[in-house]
Order: C-alpha cells, then structure tokens, then sequence
C-alpha cells in the first residue's frame, strides 16, 4: 500500500483537481493499493481563519463567507456540500454573537477545508466509477485535547485506522481527511499546521505502508528555494537525518514530526510534483546519501533580539535568567550568539514573540538596567536566517567571503558542534543576494557574476561578443556564469537581468532607456544581483566620475579607458582608498600595451622589492603602425593614418593619439603604479599635430589629413641613412624619488636597433631594473586593436572572478 497525500496548491484549482484525479487514476488502473490524503484547498485554511477573526469583532463577515463557498463549489457545481457550509454558517454566527471563540470552536472552523476538499475528491472519484470512500479522520485519529496543535493517541488511533482499512480495503480507495482529528470527547481537533502531511504519515505508519507519496507543487527538495535562487537544483536523495535537518530549518516541503512514525517504521518518503507527477522527486530514505553540502535553509518571520551588557561580563546566570524569563512567556528561541567577553548576547525568535520576548528581559533585567549593567534591549524586526545545511567551518570561509565582497554583512552567525550546518541572521533586503551568493558559492554550479559594460564601440562592442561567444564553455570550464546584465552608451542604457543576447544591438535601439548610473545601481538592488562588475570601454572623463560611486554600491570595476588613472593624484589616492575601504578592485591591465601583460609584471617587479630604474619603448600600437609603415614604405603619412584609424588602433578620437596624449597617459599610468606622484601635467610631450591643425573638432581635422604630409615627408627625409622614425614613451630620473621624468617624444632610430626593428602595430617596452642591469626585460606585440583590447578587458574579468 502506499500512501498519496496531496496538498493545497495541488487541489487549489480545477487544473489541480483534474491533476489529482489523473495520478490517482493512474494508479488505480495499474493496480496500486493507494490511500489518499487530502489537505484544504488552496488557501482556505488562511481565509477561514481570517472570517473568524473578522467574525469575532462583530464585523460583517458574510460576504467573505459567501467568496469562500463560491470558489468551494465554482468549478463542482454538482457538489452538495449544505452540510459543511450549514455547519460553518452556524459557527461563524456564534462566534459573531459572542465576540469570542476557543481553540475548540476555531478547530470545528478549520476542519471544514479538509471535509470540503476530501468530500469533493470522492465524489469526482465516483462519478468516474472508481470505488473512492471518503473518510473522515475525526472518526479514526483520536488525540489528546490540546486544540489546534493535538498530539494523537497511537494506540487508538491505530486500532482505529486498522479496523478501518480492514473493513474497506481492496480496491477501494480511502480518501482521507488530513490534519483533522477527534478527542476522546469526539471533540474536533488539529494536528497543527502542515498537520495533513502528519497524517500522512501516522497512516503510513499504522498501516505498515510501502512508500508516503507527498505531492506538492515543486518537483522535490531543492538545494534552495527556486522562486528565489534560479540554479538551484533538485535533490535526488536524502536521509531522513538530513530531511530534518531542512524541515527544522525551515525547509517548507516538510515538517519535523512528519519524519518521526516514518523513521520508526523505515518506510520512504518520496516528494514529487502533481503538475509534473512523472518526474521522480526526492526520495527521502534512511540510507545515508553521498556527503556535502544539501540545501539552503530560510527561516522568514523571525526577529533578532540584542541583549547589551557590559556590566553582565563575568556575572554567573546570566543566560540562565533570559531563558528562564523567555520560557516562562512560552517564547522558543531558535539560534544563539554570545561572544566570550559576555557583554552581550543575541538571539533569534518569531517576529510575533519579539515584542513580548523584549518586555520580559526588560522585566527581568529591571535592576541591572538601573545598576547600567545592562545597557540596551533591542529588537532587529527585518531579519531572515539562512542555514547551510551540509556546511562546516572548515570551508566556511568561502560563502561567507562571497558575502562580504557582495555588500552583505551578516548580522550573526552560528555552527551546530556535531551536526554540519551554519546559520546566518541577514537583514530581510538582502535575503534573495545573499541566497544566490552562497548557492553560488557552495554548490559549484556556477557562480553567477553580473557585469555592467559601458561604452560598446569598438572594444566594447567587441567585448560583448567575446563574452556571449565563450559564456558556455567557460561556465563549464571555470563554473563562472557571465551574465551581461546592463549595456550602455552615452546616451542609454540596456538592463536586462538575465542577460543580453546576440541581439544586444538591435536591444539596446529598441529597448534603451536614457539613464544616470544610479538607475544601473538600482536595478542591480532591485534585482538581487550579486558578484557585481562595471567594465569602462569609454573613453570618457564623465564617465570615470562615476566609479566612486559603482565601488561603494558594490561593484569591482575595470577599465579599458585610461583617463582614471591619469586625473589629479588626489582622485587617484581617493579612488584607491574608497576601493581599499569597500574591499573592491580595479583591473585595468589593457591601459598601457592593450592586450600585452604590462603592468601586472609591474606591479610584479615592484612589489617583490626589484628596483625599476626606467621604462622605454613605443607604447602607441597606432602610432608604432604609423612610424612602422610610414617609414618603411614609399607612401603618404596621411594615407596611413588613415588606416590605422580604419583598422581601430587609434583611440575615438584619433588627435589623443597623435597629440601624444594618448602615449602621456600611459607613461604616466605606468609611473604610479611606481609609487611617483607624477601628475600628468608633468609629462614631457613632443605633440606631432601641427600648430595650425590643432583647433577644431575631430570632424575638421580629419579632413586635414593631407596637411600632415607635408611635414612628415622632410622629416622622414632629414634622417639619418638607415635611420627610422619611432615615437616613443621614456620614464626616467630617479626613480625612487617622488617624481619621476616623463617623456614623449619623436625619435630617429638605427632600423636595425630594437625600437627600429618593431612592426605593424606592436608595441615594445623595455623594463630596466636594478638586478636586470643593462639587459631590459622586454616585453612586445601587439599595442593596439579592438581584438586583442577585448581579450585583454575580459582577462581582467575573469581575474577578478578567481580573486572572489
Ligand atoms: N582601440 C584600442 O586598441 C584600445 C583602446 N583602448 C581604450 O578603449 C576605450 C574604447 O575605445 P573604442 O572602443 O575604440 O572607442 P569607441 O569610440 O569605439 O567606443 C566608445 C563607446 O563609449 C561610449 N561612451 C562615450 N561616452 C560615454 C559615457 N559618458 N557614458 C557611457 N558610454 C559612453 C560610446 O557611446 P556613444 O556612441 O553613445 O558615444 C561608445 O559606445 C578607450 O578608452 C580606449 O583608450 C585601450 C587599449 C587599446
Ligand atoms: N590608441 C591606443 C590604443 C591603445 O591604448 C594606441 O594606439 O596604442
């Protein structure tokens, strides 16, 4: 025999109905013996409690009343349920008359939903010619005479159900009443919420079943809520041990007693999904199932309540008199935090206890206040706890790290000694991030992170590709989920919090929206989004005034965009504390040499103590391509130009390059990141734009190209023999000092020295230290290019996923 019980979300409506009576049918046809279980519809155990309470102060209750009857009997029109709505007419009028109503009253209420769902069951049942009996638990399951939460008598109430069974069993099918009992007054009485699944499973138990099928509206046990953690996956298998654990920590598919008369008689427990009743839910046995962590727990509707008392430290009986007082009021408190100094204590109760839990520590601890022993007892209303069930503290460190890089800073946690959980009191607003973060974390699956990519020209654009492109492989390579969550431009903004598609473009026309980066923050709050990056592509100076505000709102930034960096000293030491106290980074390696791995070497060299004396080379991939080919070949340096420019080398606008700005801000990224306080009005520059073209926008210089021939030409031809045209960066000086010497300048070279053996578009620096001596560490290749720009912006990316 087994046992289905089903719950309210699955007989909610007629689609449920028709779903309930399909798998039992099912069952039927295949031959299964089967008991069913039937819990109240929907939410009508809430809505008769609700007309009562509405009844009791005299209030007109009746077309409330009338709602409830109406969607009772909506889809069944045939269903005669006079006696259950007479019943509760009668009821509801009493109470109303009296103002008042028991325990005893409310339980005769309540028990109407399950008689109304167990009835109807039957009665579909029948009309389909299956031999359904419907059964009414308040004559089998006798209890003791606490109402509302009755504790059942098992003796009787298995000799009850088994004389019961005896008398109707074969092919027929009980269908039961859940959470309804009787006293041995034949009074009314309830097993409690979450009582059917009690049921269930005490039938189970007395009828030595084979299996107690729950069915729900979710396709088993899941590593966390999946209305709130989207990756979340399904548990296969559990150990009763384990499925405790959830259900004492919240886990709503379950309840603690449920477990009990299953363990004792071995019998499985399988969760499964009544929409979905083919797939195989959870099976819930007591074989212990491979280790690790199993599932997030949330326990909402709780409050934490903070003793302070710096007067208590070393005082005997401290605890033992706020428990005492908290027992006394009937007060349950669920997870505790002291530190060992004992200047005060935390605690987590139901938010409904946490007003009365206050008074009677205020009232016990009336002369320690006076004595300013104790100093303050609050309570903090908007709280959640998560428990990681299957964690201890020796990885700990991982989810609890994720939460803090992500802004959430839990207001208390807490171990179990010999079982493996830990417990996190977060604040309510931070209770779906901090779910997603840990599951992130903890499961392995993918951690997700959420970039925000500004500036989708060149780099940008070509960045976006990237990432679509290789999203797959790297969340199985690397378990990182890239999510684009927000793509702009100077002018809108696309937000999308699943993440862009290859149609991005087309999006962003369509669907943008004008926007301040306060709205990209909000919508990242709003959305619950976690591990956040802003990735510059502008090369804006507006835009970098915003990364103050992204690093305080959460967000690791990088930057393709080389003007941070080269603002006053002064924004670039706040820049870093703000990032240093927000415990956010910075990458920016595609500064200086694009895609070439310069500056981490730097920073490199730098920190290990090896003494930089100076830095040299060609540090422009577009101006190395100009020189290069210019000098090399029989052609105009406008035509040139022009095709660097074409070939995406040149910065937006193609004077900061020829300015030598562009090389100057380099330098002087390059400098800091020494140490020297250079600020960039600092930089020697040899501008190569001439004093007559300099005026005018980007438009109107551009077509002046052929202006620069000219001048280009003689100097080409006043070289040396052999000699070719570089322009190129130099950092020299002293460089321990506080500033350094920067310069930028157009130089003639030998063609056969480094610099003059450089080609296309490479960049070269040449890094000279004190143990390197006269033999530079070099590093060349590629300096410039939307590819390899982009590859460099999505390396310092993924840095800053494995530094998390
Ligand atoms: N090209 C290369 O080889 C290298 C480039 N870089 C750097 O990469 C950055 C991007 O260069 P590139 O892709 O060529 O430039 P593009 O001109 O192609 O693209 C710039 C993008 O930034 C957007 N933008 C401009 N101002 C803002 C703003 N205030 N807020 C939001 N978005 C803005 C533009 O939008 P809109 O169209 O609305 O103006 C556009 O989408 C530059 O900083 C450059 O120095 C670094 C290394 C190498
Ligand atoms: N315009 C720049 C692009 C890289 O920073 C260059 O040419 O090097």
């Amino acid at each position: 025999m087994k046992i289905l019980k089903f719950g309210g979300k699955s007989l909610a409506n007629g689609k449920g109905i028709q779903s309930v009576i399909d798998i039992i049918e099912d069952k039927v046809k295949s031959g299964e013996r089967i008991t069913v279980v039937i819990s109240a519809r929907g939410k009508s155990t809430d809505e008769l409690e609700q007309i009562l309470e509405v009844a009791v102060k005299n209030k007109d209750y009746k077309e409330q009343l009338a709602a409830f009857k109406k969607y009772q009997i909506s889809d069944f029109k045939a269903m005669d349920l006079t006696e259950e709505f007479e019943t509760l007419d009668k009821l509801f009028a009493g109470v109303s008359l009296i103002g008042d109503y028991s325990k005893r009253i409310k339980d005769q209420v309540l028990s109407q939903g399950e008689v109304i769902a167990a009835k109807l069951v039957t009665q579909i049942l029948k009309e389909k010619g299956i031999d359904a009996n419907f059964t009414d638990t308040r004559e089998l399951i006798v209890t003791d005479a606490q109402f509302g939460d009755a504790q059942p008598l098992d003796k009787l109430s298995k000799e009850n159900v088994v004389s019961h069974f005896n008398k109707y069993n074969g092919a027929t099918v009980n269908i039961v009443t859940g959470f309804i009992a009787s006293n041995t007054k034949n009074e009314t009485t309830t097993l409690g919420r979450n009582g059917s699944n009690y049921t269930a499973s005490l039938l189970a138990n007395y009828l030595d079943a084979d299996e107690l099928q729950s069915f729900t509206h979710v396709n088993g046990i899941y590593t966390a809520d999946p209305e709130l953690v989207t990756d979340a996956r399904k548990i296969e298998r559990l150990s009763f041990v384990e499925a405790n654990e959830l259900a004492y920590f919240g886990t709503n598919v379950l309840h603690a007693k449920t477990i009990i008369p299953l363990i004792e008689k071995n019998i499985p427990l399988r969760i499964l999904n009544t929409f979905d009743h083919k797939s195989e839910g959870t099976l819930i046995t007591s074989e212990a199932s491979e280790k690790g962590i199993k599932s997030l727990s949330v326990l909402e509707n709780v409050a934490l309540i903070n003793l302070e008392g710096r007067g208590l430290l070393g005082q005997v009986g401290v605890d033992a008199r706020i428990f005492k007082a908290l027992a006394f009021r009937g007060i349950s408190v669920s997870i505790i935090s002291q530190g060992s100094s004992e200047r005060g204590i935390g605690f987590v109760v139901g938010a409904d206890s946490a007003k009365e839990a206050k008074k009677a520590l205020e009232e016990e601890f009336e002369a320690d206040f006076y004595k300013r022993d104790v100093s303050a007892i609050t309570i903090e209303g908007n709280v959640s706890v998560i428990s990681i069930i299957g964690q201890d503290l020796s990885t700990f460190h991982k989810p609890y790290n994720a939460l803090i890089k992500n802004q959430v800073i839990p207001l208390l946690f807490n171990n179990t000694i010999t079982g493996k959980n830990v417990s996190l009191v977060v604040r309510k607003n931070q209770l779906h991030k901090a779910l997603n973060v840990i599951h992130g974390e903890v499961f392995g699956i993918a951690k997700k992170i959420n970039l925000a990519i500004f500036g989708h020209g060149l780099v940008g654009g070509t960045l976006i590709d990237q990432i679509l492109k290789s999203a797959k492989d790297i969340q199985k390579r690397k378990k990182v989920d890239l999510n684009i969550f927000a793509v702009g431009n100077s002018r809108k903004v696309l937000l999308e919090k699943k993440g862009v598609d290859q149609h991005w473009k087309t999006a962003i026309e369509k669907q943008g929206n004008s926007y301040t980066i306060k709205d990209v923050i909000q919508f990242a709050n709003e959305n619950h989004l976690e591990n956040l990056i802003a990735i510059d592509n502008t090369a804006s100076e507006a835009f970098t005034k915003n990364y103050i505000t992204l690093a305080k709102n959460g967000f690791d930034l990088v930057s393709s965009n080389k003007v941070a960096n080269t603002l006053s000293f002064g924004f670039y030491k706040e820049l870093r504390n703000i990032l240093e106290e927000n415990q956010k980074q910075y990458l920016y390696e595609t500064n200086v040499g694009a895609g070439l791995p310069l500056i981490d070497t730097i920073k490199l060299l730098h920190l290990s103590g090896e003494n930089i004396t100076r830095i040299k080379g060609v540090f422009s991939g577009s101006l190395s391509y100009l020189f290069n080919n210019f000098s090399a070949q029989e052609r105009l340096f406008s035509e040139v130009l022009r095709e660097a420019i074409d070939l995406g080398f040149t910065e937006p606008d193609p004077r900061e390059d020829l300015c030598g700005n562009d090389v100057g801000r380099k330098l002087l990224i390059l400098a800091r990141e020494l140490d020297l306080n250079n600020e960039f009005i600092d930089v020697n520059i040899d501008n190569l734009i001439p004093e007559n073209l300099r005026a005018g926008d980007a438009q109107q210089f551009l077509v002046r190209l052929k202006e620069l021939d000219i001048v280009y030409e003689k100097i080409k031809k006043d070289q040396k023999k052999g000699h070719v045209l570089r322009y190129i960066g130099d950092l020299h000086g002293d460089l321990s000092k506080e500033k350094g010497i920067l310069d930028v300048k157009l130089v003639s070279v030998p063609q056969e020295s480094a610099l003059g053996q450089v080609k296309g578009s490479d960049s070269i620096f040449e890094i000279y230290t004190e143990s390197y001596g006269d033999q530079p560490i070099v590093i060349q290749g590629a300096g410039a290019g939307a590819a390899v720009t982009a590859r460099g912006v999505f390396g310092d990316v993924l840095r800053l996923t494995e530094k998390g």
